[in-house]
C-alpha cells in the first residue's frame, strides 16, 4: 500500500505526517528530508528499542547518518524530570551538540519525553516522531504537546514544541499488546464523540476489521484522526480555546490515571473520563441520555472500562482534578458532549451533579 501524507500547516513550523505500512523500512531516506544536518539520538523505551531500535539505527547508518540509541524503562513512571535529566546527561557526555536531532521511537511516553528534551536541550534542537503505539499514532505524536508528570499530577511540566516530521508505520501495531491497542482506541473514539459523528458511527460498523488490524481500515482510521488533530492544532496551536476539545474525557481521566498510581493506561483512564463526562452532561441538562448511551456503548464494544473503580479515593480524585492545568481560579473546566460529534467547554458545573458522577 502506498504511503499517504498529511500536512500540519503551522507556517514555518509546518510538517508532514507520513502514514502507511512499511514506512519504517524507508526511514533512512525519509529522514534525509527532515532537515537535520548532524547526528541523531534515537530515544526509545526498553521494549520498543528491543523490537525496532536496530532497524532504525541500521537504516540511518546505511544512509550515512551517525546515530546512537538511548533507552529508558518503559511505562508512565519514566515520564518524569529524572528521566529527562538522565537522557540530557547521556547526550552531553556523548558529544551531542546544537546540530544534532532526536528521534522519538515509541509510544506516547517516549514521544512526550523526547519532545520535551528536544525543546530544552541546548535551548532547543529538532526532533522527529516515529510513533509505535496506536495512541501515539493517532494523537500524541501530532500537535507538539510535550512534557512530563509531577507527583502532583499529569503533564504539569512541559512545552509546546512541534516535531519536524511524523512517520507512522502501521505494521508495527502487529507487536503492540492488545491492551495498549485498546487504550489507543479510546483516543480514536474521543475524536468521533467530540468532533465527527460520521466517524463515530463508522467505528461501530468497522469494529471487527479494526480489531483485526485490517490495513484497509486501520490506515484510513489513523489518517482521519491525524487530519482532525491537525485541523484543531492549526487553528489553536497553544490551546487558548478550541484545542481544549482534544481534552474531552481528560479532566476526570487524568485524575483517575493519577489516583491509580499510573497503573491504569492513559487510554483506559480517558475512556472512564469520557463516560463520566457524558453522564455529567446528561445530569446538567446539556445532553440527551441517548447521546451518553451511544458513547458508553461504543466504549463497551471495544472492551474499554467505563466505571471509576470503587476503591479509588474520591477526595484524591477531586484533588488531582484541581491540580489540572485547565482548572482556572479554582474552577474545574469540563468538555461536555452535547450531541455526538459536538462538545461544549464549560466551568459552570453543578457540584451535586459532579458528586453524583464521581460516586
Ligand atoms: N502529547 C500529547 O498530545 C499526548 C496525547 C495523548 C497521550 N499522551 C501521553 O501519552 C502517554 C501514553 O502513550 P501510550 O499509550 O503510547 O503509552 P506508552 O508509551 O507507555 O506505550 C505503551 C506500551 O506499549 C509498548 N509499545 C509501544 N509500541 C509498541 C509496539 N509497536 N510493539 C510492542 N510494544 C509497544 C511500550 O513499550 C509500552 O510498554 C501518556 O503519558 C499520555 O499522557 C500525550
Ligand atoms: O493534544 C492535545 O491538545 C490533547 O489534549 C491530547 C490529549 O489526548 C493528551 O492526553 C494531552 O497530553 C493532554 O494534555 P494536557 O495539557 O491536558 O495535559
Ligand atoms: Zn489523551
Amino acid at each position: 500500500m502506498v504511503k499517504q501524507t498529511i500536512e500540519v500547516g503551522l507556517g514555518e513550523r509546518s510538517y508532514p505526517i507520513a502514514i502507511g505500512p512499511g514506512v519504517l523500512s524507508q526511514i533512512g531516506g525519509l529522514l534525509k528530508t527532515a532537515g537535520i544536518a548532524g547526528r541523531y539520538g534515537i530515544i526509545s523505551d526498553d521494549r520498543v528499542a528491543a523490537l525496532y531500535g536496530n532497524t532504525v539505527l541500521a537504516a540511518l547508518v546505511e544512509n550515512g547518518v551517525r546515530a546512537d540509541l538511548f533507552t529508558f524503562p518503559h511505562g508512565e513512571a519514566s515520564k518524569c524530570l529524572q528521566t529527562v535529566e538522565e537522557l540530557a546527561g547521556r547526550l552531553a557526555a556523548s558529544g551531542f551538540d546544537r546540530t544534532s536531532g532526536l528521534i522519538a521511537l515509541g509510544g506516547g511516553v517516549v514521544g512526550d519525553i523526547t519532545g520535551f528534551l528536544a525543546s530544552i536541550y541546548m535551548r532547543g534542537i529538532p526532533f522527529v516522531q516515529i510513533p509505535t503505539s496506536l495512541l501515539a499514532q493517532v494523537d500524541s505524536s501530532v500537535g507538539g504537546k510535550t512534557g512530563v508528570d509531577l507527583t502532583q499530577g499529569k503533564n504539569l511540566i512541559g512545552t509546546f514544541y512541534q516535531p519536524r516530521a511524523v512517520y507512522i508505520d502501521t505494521e508495527v501495531l502487529q507487536t503492540l499488546p492488545e491492551e495498549e491497542f485498546l487504550g489507543g482506541m479510546a483516543e480514536v473514539i474521543k475524536y468521533g464523540a467530540s468532533i465527527d459523528a460520521d466517524f463515530f458511527h463508522w467505528l461501530r460498523e468497522q469494529r471487527d476489521a479494526i480489531v483485526a488490524l485490517d490495513p484497509a481500515v486501520i490506515v484510513p482510521m489513523i489518517r482521519r484522526c491525524c487530519e482532525m488533530k491537525a485541523a484543531v492544532v492549526e487553528q489553536d496551536e497553544q490551546e487558548s480555546g478550541l484545542r481544549r476539545i482534544l481534552n474531552f474525557g481528560h479532566t476526570i481521566g487524568h485524575a483517575v490515571e493519577a489516583v491509580s498510581g499510573y497503573a491504569l493506561n492513559h487510554g483506559f483512564a480517558v475512556a472512564i473520563g469520557m463516560r463520566a463526562v457524558a453522564e455529567l452532561a446528561v445530569r446538567s441538562g446539556r445532553a440527551s441520555s441517548a447521546t451518553a448511551e451511544q458513547i458508553e456503548a461504543l466504549l463497551h464494544l471495544y472492551g474499554l472500562p467505563v466505571a471509576i473503580p470503587a476503591q479509588y479515593d474520591r477526595a484524591a480524585l477531586r484533588q488531582f482534578m484541581r491540580a489540572d492545568k485547565k482548572a482556572s481560579n479554582g474552577r474545574l473546566v469540563f468538555v461536555l458532549p452535547v450531541a455526538l460529534g459536538k462538545v461544549d467547554i464549560t466551568d459552570r458545573i453543578d457540584e451535586a451533579a459532579l458528586d453524583a458522577v464521581l460516586a
